[in-house]
């Protein structure tokens, strides 16, 4: 199936260059070679440092992705089909630990991840933006130099090439961006959604009635207040702009870029020569169509299998806690204990209501075939008047402060709470949350703690959608949990899943931030901007306690995990240095959303894109 618009359904060149042989699945002849670097993991961040590493022409570099390619399929590619690719053969499809000890209850639930290639990227809900100014400067504060807003905050515009709505899509939206506050010359398209729903139409007003206001530069380093948000979407054909057709298959015909899918890496092989206590390594080993190679790598080892998977290599490579790596039979290498820990993600709660209103949704096109079908048709013909609802996705969004959604005094109990959670802590990331208590503290207004999110469609998780009906939700998202997670190897086999223990809510703090923010929901669906939308609530529903809806049957994140492999200092139980090199090793960085020591108020993959571009730079520089 190859979609109606897909980037490339129509140009021989990029045909050319997919069948070209930089694009194989062919293991075999890719181990033939060597290559300066290879990169471990064609997803968000792999493609992007391949990309750049190739450029100069003076490298070679070999990316080895366990996904295949998910070139025009319309699940992909079309941004109103966001979603459909979860659970499909694009996704790892792994599940988390249910909560033990004070996170009892919380369920265990499904965990998406991208194995396609362009990783998550590929499955992701396409909102693209960045936290505010200090929670950059919060990485730089933790010990790594140059790791700051200004120096993000370009490497996020070289990513990107920004377009304008048109006039009336502006003015639906009631807002005009300015192009000032991106970048114009990068691969990843961002435009505004063309379709603008009655709910985003309604957005700003609705909040600014309950005293949020309107912010028309979310993305350039204050992103406090309700705002229209881009997305990760080419505006010229109306499809998902993610890493695939960014960075890699405009320059698949380059020689020095070969790229394996449907390879997975079991492991990185070490070289016997050591400098000082440092280990080398020489290449890594790969099963491809059931039989497993070795390929050799001349200069370095780049681990870009995401938040999940890296932390799996470098403890199945023998780099982790010696006891996790001893229990799973694996011989240690280097014994670095912070493998795997200091896992953050944001929680996720939401309410779903049944629409008073006679308009369309995005659950339209569930319960109506000819709708359905007229959309597609409209879709396929790039139609801007009217517009195909399949090019709608998350534009209405707000990150909010404590002080928006509970009163001052719970406010200052709150944050005397988390001080008191940081105080008692033991753990090594302590200066992790010490930055995150000072957001608290010294920036209570400028670092939002809870994002809010309005969506055209049904998308509560404990009760089904009727036919027929149409829905509105809403999500309320804490953006600082103090709980830090894990994930580690129990199983010395690389096709078995880690176990991803989120640990989401373990701190009572956490618990508190979710509900107060789920409470407020409420008062967003009384607006009366919204009073002839939202009719009865179907998630959680009346009676039902918020506290046990959100640790249990309503518990959900946003898949923004980061954190498994910080970039922290050493003896502060950092994995990677600011250079993203792995402690303890000469050769081997890790480049992908792991390195994030302490997570924004942001949705990550434009910052994850700004943390490749800035390694290119970093590694071209012999750092
Ligand atoms: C459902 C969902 C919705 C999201 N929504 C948004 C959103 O709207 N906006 C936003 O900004 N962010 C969103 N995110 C998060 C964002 O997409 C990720 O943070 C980002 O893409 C991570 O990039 P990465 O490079 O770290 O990892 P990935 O992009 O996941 O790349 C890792 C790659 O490595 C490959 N790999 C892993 N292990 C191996 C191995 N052993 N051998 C070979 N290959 C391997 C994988 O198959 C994958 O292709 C969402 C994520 C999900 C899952």
């Amino acid at each position: 199936r190859i979609s109606p618009r897909s980037p490339f359904a129509r140009t021989a060149k990029a045909d050319s260059n997919l069948a070209s042989r930089s694009i194989s699945s062919d293991g075999g002849q890719f181990a033939k070679s060597s290559y300066d670097y290879i990169v471990v993991g064609g997803g968000t961040a792999g493609l992007t440092v391949a990309a750049r590493l190739s450029q100069t022409g003076r490298y070679t570099v070999g990316v080895l992705e366990a996904g295949g390619s998910g070139f025009g399929d319309p699940i992909v590619d079309i941004p109103g089909e966001f979603g459909a690719d979860l659970g499909t053969k694009y996704d790892w499809n792994f599940t988390t630990a249910a909560g033990k000890g004070t996170n009892t209850g919380v369920p265990s639930i499904p965990f998406h991840r991208g194995k396609v290639l362009g990783g998550s990227s590929a499955l992701n809900f396409m909102v693209w933006n960045r936290a505010s100014m200090y929670e950059y400067d919060a990485w730089e504060a933790l010990g790594n130099t140059g790791w700051n807003w200004k120096s993000m905050y370009s490497y996020m515009k070289k990513a990107e090439t920004f377009h304008q709505p048109s006039q009336t899509v502006a003015s639906l939206f009631g807002f005009s961006p300015s192009s000032f506050d991106y970048g114009s010359k990068g691969p990843v398209n961002v435009s505004f959604n063309k379709y603008v729903s009655v709910l985003a139409q309604k957005w700003l007003r609705a909040l600014e009635s309950l005293g949020i206001p309107t912010n028309n530069h979310p993305l350039a380093g204050n992103n406090v207040g309700a705002s229209i948000q881009p997305s990760d979407i080419n505006p010229r054909n109306t499809t998902r702009s993610y890493a695939a057709p960014a960075y890699l298959f405009p320059n698949a015909g380059r020689e020095n870029l070969i790229v394996l899918t449907g390879a997975l890496v079991e492991k990185i092989n070490w070289s016997p020569k050591k400098i000082g206590d440092k280990v080398f390594a020489s290449g890594v080993t790969f099963l491809s169509g059931g039989k497993e190679y070795t390929v050799a790598a001349k200069r370095e080892v780049i681990i870009s299998c995401g938040t999940v998977k890296t932390p799996q290599l470098l403890e199945l490579s023998g780099i982790g806690a010696k006891e996790i790596l001893s229990k799973a039979g694996v011989k240690v290498v280097v014994d670095l204990p912070s493998v795997g820990e200091n896992v953050q993600d944001h929680g996720q709660a939401i309410m779903t209501w049944e629409r008073n209103d006679e308009g369309f949704s995005l659950d339209t096109l569930r319960n109506n075939a000819t709708f359905a079908q007229q959309q597609m048709a409209l879709y396929a013909n790039n139609s801007s008047n009217p517009p195909s609802i399949l090019d709608e996705t998350f534009p209405a969004i707000a990150y909010v402060p404590l002080s928006t959604v509970v009163d001052r005094a719970t406010a200052k109990e709150l944050v005397a709470e988390a001080a008191a959670h940081v105080r008692a802590s033991k753990a090594p990331f302590k200066r992790t949350l010490e930055q995150q208590l000072a957001f608290l503290q010294h920036h209570p207004e400028k670092v939002s703690q809870i994002e809010l999110i309005i969506a055209d469609e049904f998308a509560a998780t404990t009760v089904a959608p009727m036919p027929n009906k149409t829905y509105v939700t809403l999500s309320a998202s804490p953006q600082h949990l103090l709980s830090r997670g894990s994930v580690h190897i129990n199983s010395s086999n690389a096709s078995h899943s880690p176990v991803i223990n989120l640990n989401s809510f373990s701190v009572p703090y956490d618990v508190q931030i979710a509900v107060a923010g789920l409470a407020f929901l409420r008062k967003i669906a009384a607006a009366k901007e919204y009073a002839a939308i939202f009719g009865t609530e179907v998630a959680p529903g009346p009676g039902i306690d918020l506290r046990n809806y959100t640790v249990g049957a309503g518990f959900g994140v946003e898949y923004h995990t980061v954190g498994s492999a910080s970039m922290i200092p050493q003896d502060q139980g950092g994995v990677v240095d600011s250079s993203l090199k792995v402690y303890g090793t000469l050769n081997v960085r890790v480049v992908d959303a792991s390195i994030i020591p302490l997570h924004m108020s942001a949705h990550p993959s434009c910052t994850v894109y700004g943390i490749a571009e800035k390694a290119a730079d970093i590694i071209l520089s012999g750092k």
